[in-house]
């Protein structure tokens, strides 16, 4: 009698199981919704997108479904539509951009989108308030320092990588981000010495937003174990804290010298001086934060088109010596600067195809729709991430023939579907789809393009670069072209090469150039600190109290954030929504 009762019950759980499953399983695969593949009730097609050049995967089915231009999927229950047509990103991401830019949540890090004013990543904010005025304001320093073509930053930093490929050509994957680090670090706190941390920092942070990243980015209930048996939320909440006060530390580092008078132009002190006067930056830890984001974020975005680029020419060596040419005819004997970028079309030419062939942010940066919407007879609910699949947008064949090559020539010769004159302005890389859509769209466009004519211009005044040569055999070893990581900003694998100074001439000019920008750097500074402490006896020319809250008040403010942290630190730990 039991026993019956017993398999009575089973069937009917069976039975509702089955019927449940059918639901969600008719409902995920509602032939009303746009094309994709068939939906697995609560996985979505987790079981089937690998982990490790999900961009590839991507295109498989886009290649599959995206006849519209898109297709969707979903993951544990996130809705994805995947962009593949330009034309359709241009619609909903700059059209329809007023209820599509928002982001998704990012499981790994602690309040991503600042939905509860946590204001610490820009880049990864919902559309909010943080959002708007940290946009604005970005916008308006990376803007200024382009205009005052980075105060010659740019040119300081690629000479002395210049200098550390002659000295040291192994180490040059690391000297590459140092030197991109480096620029950011001047721009933002005055201080080159704070890049080999600020690397590591973004690193850290890049990690932990990726979905090649913690497992929890991609197993997104595990993040809500108890924090005891939770290893991902323990790394986490070192990493993010140890972040915040190093950027608080830089903070307070910057008006600290302010307050002696010793702290040259930088970002920080724009911020402390002028604009934390008349914004709405709420206090410290936000306008650390927001200054410290600006840092990394020009660290791997400028860092991963350069190491292409090393790539890139290896495998090209017809395309580096037309570069070259092209240098030495418009430049002189001098490394070429910012000013001769009009007269660069080839080195341009190979700087923006190397972006095509090869995107660092091959995936695209997700928006989050923020309203239902019906798109060419499709219903697109809200909270859908929407993909603009820039690997599928750069391999077009419409718009670029030939798309698995190396072509350059696709940007300079009339016929070509890319081609556009004049020669002086185009082509440019403001603009290209990597640097995403509509409000959302990037802001380091021209910083990119500046700081990419400088470097791979020294590259190419400073050296021929070649493939290693195996010892043994006497063959040259090329670099891989499909050997990177699967993070959200991929870089290529380690790989060897040579940097074979143009002539002995040009080495030790370039030796000498770096000696000379190097101790004219020293002597500038060393002139400023001096004025200043021989100006600290004049009164009228300290900087007015109003204009300066006190270091204690700092400090003050550093308490309270270690209280909010604290705090959401413990609500954390409960396991509510912050986390
Ligand atoms: C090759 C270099 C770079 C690439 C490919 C790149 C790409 C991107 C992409 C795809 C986005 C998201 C766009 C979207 O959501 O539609 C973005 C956002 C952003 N980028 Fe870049 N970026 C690069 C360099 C830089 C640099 C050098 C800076 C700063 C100095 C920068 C600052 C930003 C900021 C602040 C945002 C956030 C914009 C927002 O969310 O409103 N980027 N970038």
């Amino acid at each position: 009698m039991q026993l019956v009762t017993v398999g009575l019950l089973a069937v009917v759980l069976i039975g509702a199981a089955i019927v449940h499953l059918t639901k969600i399983y008719r409902q995920l695969n509602d032939p009303r919704a746009p094309p994709g593949p068939i939906q697995i009730p609560y996985l979505g097609r987790i079981h089937d997108l690998p982990i490790e050049f999900m961009w590839l995967k991507f295109k498989e089915w886009a290649d599959k479904y995206g006849a519209n231009g898109f297709y969707r999927t979903s993951m544990l229950g996130a809705e994805f539509l995947i962009i593949t047509d330009e034309k359709v990103a241009e619609d909903l991401l700059v059209r329809r951009a007023k209820y599509n830019s928002d982001r998704p949540n990012i499981q790994s890090l602690f309040d991503s989108k600042s939905t509860y004013g946590s204001m610490e990543y820009l880049p990864l904010m919902g559309k909010n308030e943080y959002w708007a005025r940290q946009r604005k304001l970005s916008h308006s320093y990376i803007t200024e320092a382009t205009n005052a073509r980075y105060n010659g930053v740019m040119y300081h930093e690629a000479k002395r990588w210049v200098a550390r490929l002659i000295d040291n050509p192994d180490n040059f994957q690391a000297s590459l981000e140092d030197m991109a680090s480096k620029v950011m670090c001047t721009l933002t706190w005055d201080d080159p010495d704070l890049s080999e941390y600020c690397t590591t920092s973004a690193w850290g942070l890049l990690r932990q937003m990726s979905p090649a990243g913690p497992l929890t980015n991609v197993l997104t209930p595990l993040w809500h174990l108890p924090m005891f048996m939770n290893p991902w939320k323990r790394a986490e909440r070192k990493r993010h804290d140890e972040q915040q006060a190093w950027w608080m530390q830089r903070l307070l580092t910057v008006r600290a010298k302010m307050a002696e008078g010793e702290m040259r132009p930088c970002w920080t002190r724009q911020f402390l001086e002028k604009t934390a006067l008349k914004t709405t930056i709420s206090g410290d830890h936000e306008a650390s934060s927001l200054l410290g984001m600006l840092a990394l974020v020009g660290i791997f975005t400028v860092a991963g088109p350069l190491s292409y680029w090393l790539v890139t020419m290896v495998h090209h060596p017809s395309w580096q010596a037309a570069v070259q040419k092209e240098i030495d005819e418009q430049c002189g004997d001098e490394m070429p600067t910012i000013e001769d970028t009009p007269r660069l079309p080839i080195l341009r030419a190979c700087i923006k195809e190397t972006m095509r062939w090869k995107p660092n942010v091959p995936t695209g940066v997700a928006h989050e729709t923020e309203a239902d919407d019906v798109y060419n007879g499709y219903f697109i609910p809200k909270g859908t991430r929407i993909l603009p699949l820039d690997w599928v947008f750069l391999r077009n064949p419409n718009k670029y023939p030939d798309p698995d090559s190396f072509r350059p020539e696709r940007w300079l010769e009339p016929g070509w579907p890319t081609f556009q004159a004049p020669l002086t302005q185009y082509p440019t890389i403001k603009g290209m789809t990597s640097f995403g859509w509509g409000q959302r769209q990037c802001l380091g466009m021209s910083l990119t393009q500046d700081e990419l004519i400088v470097a791979c211009g020294a590259l190419a005044w400073a050296f021929t670069l070649k493939p290693k040569v195996d010892p043994v055999t006497g063959q040259d070893v090329m670099p891989p072209l499909d050997k990177s990581n699967s993070l959200l900003i991929i870089k290529p694998d380690p790989f060897q090469m040579r940097f074979v100074p143009r002539s002995e001439r040009r080495k030790a000019q370039a030796l000498a150039i770096w000696e000379q920008s190097e101790s004219s750097d020293r002597a500038k500074r060393n002139e400023f600190l001096q004025k200043v402490r021989e100006a600290r006896n004049v009164p009228q020319l300290q900087v007015p109290d109003t204009m300066m809250p006190s270091i204690d008040d700092a400090l003050d403010e550093k308490l309270k954030h270690e209280q909010v942290l604290i705090s959401i630190n413990r609500v954390n730990s409960f396991g509510s929504d912050l986390s």
